[in-house]
């Protein structure tokens, strides 16, 4: 914090009538939202070279966390923290900076994605949410920034060309074809509407269509090739609705990247930050811990059986019920004649969601009873392939 302390006093004397500064903590919970965002625009040049001086990171005790402030990302980072239990404590949706009760260390700050990406190159964040497409816009393949977690299985889209259906593109079908056209030269080059302005020429450079202009606009770029504004648009798709609504198509081999939520820290934090490490670790973990579960369901079923391995023989023998490393398979005593048998066995698999029903009827063929299911929260493995992951990349 003491780093930033001058940039609080220039705020506080830029907008003196919008807030009293006691400490620089108060800064962010009693300046109006105005002069908050004019504040850190205006100071966040000289934050920012500052802020990591000769690769040095700037001295404060606290993980800075970002999150997505609004967009179709925001709800659902919030969503999968809470479902981790790691539940974002925010006031109310128009103040900026939040806490994670569960985890003291951390400070979430909420910021539009591609600020996110520019914090954390910046040394003003940590650790964020994004999706990869922002992260590989903004990032620019800068390696300070690393992916910990690249599947938290939202915002899933692709970053893909698409072409008018119509007139000269009717029978265009494939990149291929689109870069031979004969239309394209370098007075009349293919005009290409998009945001993605670094991502936009690396793809078309590196597929050899070299005659090529750019224009840019912030949405609803699938108007651009009926305005006359664009021959093509690069553009994020989803569902394709949008594509279709507008009358484009995709093409073959027009996909840029493919996208979805990840996880994104700073090297340099990771590496320099006092437990930022540890803090990474835990999140991802119950990251990971959480997203293997949602996959997944408890099946727990009685079975006639002699022994316990005679039980798991058969379950073994059915290929969608060998659980996660094999049943769990546990005698369950009845008293009879007074004599305590057991000639039941309860067993218990974890199950693929996709492969439950076809898993109840094996679990039938083979003599199972009584087939409870029942969700999973977690499941925590040893070690999480992606820690591992994590620290060979930062060469620990
Ligand atoms: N149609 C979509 N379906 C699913 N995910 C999407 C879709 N469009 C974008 N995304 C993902 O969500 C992220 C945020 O998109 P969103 O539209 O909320 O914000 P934005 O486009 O960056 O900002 P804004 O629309 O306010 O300019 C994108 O970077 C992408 O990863
Ligand atoms: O394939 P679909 O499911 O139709 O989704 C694709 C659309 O979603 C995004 O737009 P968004 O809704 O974010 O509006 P924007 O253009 O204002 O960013 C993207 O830029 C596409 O236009
Ligand atoms: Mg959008």
């Amino acid at each position: 914090m003491s780093l930033l302390q001058p940039y609080f006093q220039q705020c506080a004397t830029a907008f003196a009538p919008a807030f009293s500064i006691s400490s620089p903590h108060s800064f962010y919970v009693s300046v109006s939202k105005r002069s908050f965002i004019s504040c850190c625009t205006s100071q966040s040049q000289t934050a920012l070279v500052n802020a990591t001086i000769d690769g040095k990171i700037a001295e404060r005790d606290e993980i800075r966390f970002g999150l997505p402030s609004k967009g179709r990302m925001a709800a659902d980072s919030l969503d999968l923290l809470k479902d981790c239990q790691l539940s974002v404590k925010q006031v109310n949706p128009r103040q900026y900076v939040a806490q994670i009760p569960q985890i003291s260390n951390v400070e979430v700050w909420f910021q539009r994605p591609k600020d996110i990406v520019r914090k954390l190159l910046s040394g003003d964040l940590d650790l964020g949410i994004v999706g990869l497409d922002t992260v590989s816009e903004y990032g620019q393949g800068n390696e300070d920034l690393i992916i910990v977690h690249d599947a938290l299985e939202y915002g899933d889209c692709r970053l893909s060309l698409a072409i008018p259906k119509y007139g000269i593109f009717e029978n265009i079908n494939s990149l291929r074809e689109l870069a031979g056209m004969p239309q394209w030269t370098t007075e009349k080059p293919l005009r290409v509407a998009t945001g993605f302005t670094y991502l936009g020429p690396k793809f078309m450079q590196e597929n050899g269509l070299r005659h090529v202009t750019f224009s840019t606009a912030d949405g609803a770029l699938e108007a651009a090739p009926a305005m006359g504004i664009a021959d093509a648009i690069l553009d994020l798709v989803s569902s394709g609705t949008t594509l279709k609504e507008n009358n484009l198509k995709e093409i073959e081999g027009g996909v840029v990247l493919e996208s979805q939520a990840v996880l994104v820290a700073s090297r340099k934090a990771l590496i320099q930050r006092k437990g930022a490490l540890d803090t990474t670790h835990e999140i991802l973990e119950r990251f990971e811990a959480h997203l293997r579960a949602l996959g997944q369901f408890t099946v727990t079923a009685n079975m006639r059986g002699s022994s316990a391995e005679e039980v798991a023989e058969r379950v073994l023998s059915q290929p969608s019920l060998a659980g996660l490393q094999g049943p769990t398979v546990c005698p369950v005593f009845c008293k009879h004649d007074g004599k305590v048998a057991s000639n039941y066995f309860a067993i218990v698999i974890c199950v693929p969601k996709k492969a439950l029903y076809k898993s109840v009827q094996q679990l039938r063929a083979i003599g199972g009873s009584g087939v409870l299911i029942s969700p999973l929260t977690y499941i925590f493995d040893e070690e999480t392939p992606r820690w591992r992951e994590l620290l060979s990349k930062l060469g620990i």
